[in-house]
């Protein structure tokens, strides 16, 4: 069992995620973890669902942490990096995983020497399937680096990127399981249409998602060979991707991962 401390400060759906995810993975341990939580009412839910301590004071929260990860929005960075940055552990790892907040900024309100990372992780950590890209800043050690890769790993994979990386990163895996999501919603729906259960229909489209995902991942090949595989000449796949093709799915899609990059770049202002 792993013996460095872990402190969240907020404890919405993607810190649940991610303390969920480790503990599940068995990283570390309860008594290793503290959130911190707006409401007395969401700090208590969190204790009896995770078993860890919690607190509604940032600061106490803040001065457990070897690792400090910041789980607020973008806009409250400011504000609770002010309130915390007294009670942190000198050598503490500052780990932010919004959208927009940038390396350079967290340094503006800590200080030049602060350990900090930032990270953008998605909410299938909380199953074991994140996926989690990690940029730390110069004062974060080799040592100090594999320790973040393999607590994220616990829950998902991890990639290693350079900064300049960072803020296209939610539009392709840090929000793309709401796209995902919305998928297997039309095609559930689809498949409603035909007259499949609804929750039939969710199962059979999920796991047509996950069995691809996985092809991919798994098999190397080039993700339009595995299309054509599924294309029979004159049958009924290529019927479909013809349909999809005239109203522009790809095209679609990289336009809303354009719009997704582009409000990262606003939220950094
Ligand atoms: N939801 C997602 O899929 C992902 C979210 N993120 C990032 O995670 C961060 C949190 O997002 P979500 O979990 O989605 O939002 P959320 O709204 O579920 O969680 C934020 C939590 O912070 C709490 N909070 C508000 N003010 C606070 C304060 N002063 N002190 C302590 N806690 C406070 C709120 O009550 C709430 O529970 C954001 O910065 C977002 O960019 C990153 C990757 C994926
Ligand atoms: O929607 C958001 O701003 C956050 C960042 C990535 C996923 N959710």
């Amino acid at each position: 069992m792993n013996k460095k401390t872990i402190s969240f400060i907020g404890s919405g759906k993607m810190a649940q995620a991610i303390f969920g995810g480790m503990l599940k993975a068995g990283f570390t341990s309860h008594e290793a973890l503290i959130a911190s939580a707006k409401t007395a009412a969401t700090a208590e839910m969190v204790t009896k669902k995770y078993e860890i301590k919690t607190t509604t004071d940032n600061r106490v929260a803040a001065s457990y942490g070897d690792i400090v990860v910041l789980a607020v929005k973008p806009y409250l960075h400011t504000e609770v990096l002010n309130e915390i940055k007294e009670s942190l552990k000198e050598d503490a790892i500052i780990v932010t995983i919004a959208a927009g907040v940038d390396i350079s900024y967290m340094q503006e309100q800590l200080s030049m020497s602060s350990k900090i990372i930032r990270t953008m992780p998605n909410t299938p950590s909380l199953v074991g399937e994140g996926m989690t890209v990690i940029c730390p800043n110069k004062n974060i050690t080799e040592e100090e680096l594999q320790y973040t890769v393999d607590l994220f790993s616990s829950f998902g994979k991890v990639e290693v990127m350079e900064e300049r990386l960072m803020d296209a990163i939610p539009a392709i895996s840090g929000s793309s399981p709401a796209y995902a999501f919305l998928f297997i919603e039309a095609l559930a729906d689809g498949g409603v249409r035909s007259g499949i259960p609804r929750e039939t229909s969710y199962r059979l489209a999920a796991q047509s998602l996950l069995g691809a995902a996985k092809m991919v991942l798994e098999t190397g090949k080039h993700p339009g060979i595995l299309k054509d595989e599924v294309c029979t000449p004159g049958g009924t796949t290529i019927e479909a991707i013809a349909t999809l093709e005239q109203l522009q799915f790809r095209g679609t899609i990289m336009a809303a991962m354009d719009n997704c990059t582009r409000k990262n770049k606003e939220l950094q202002k």
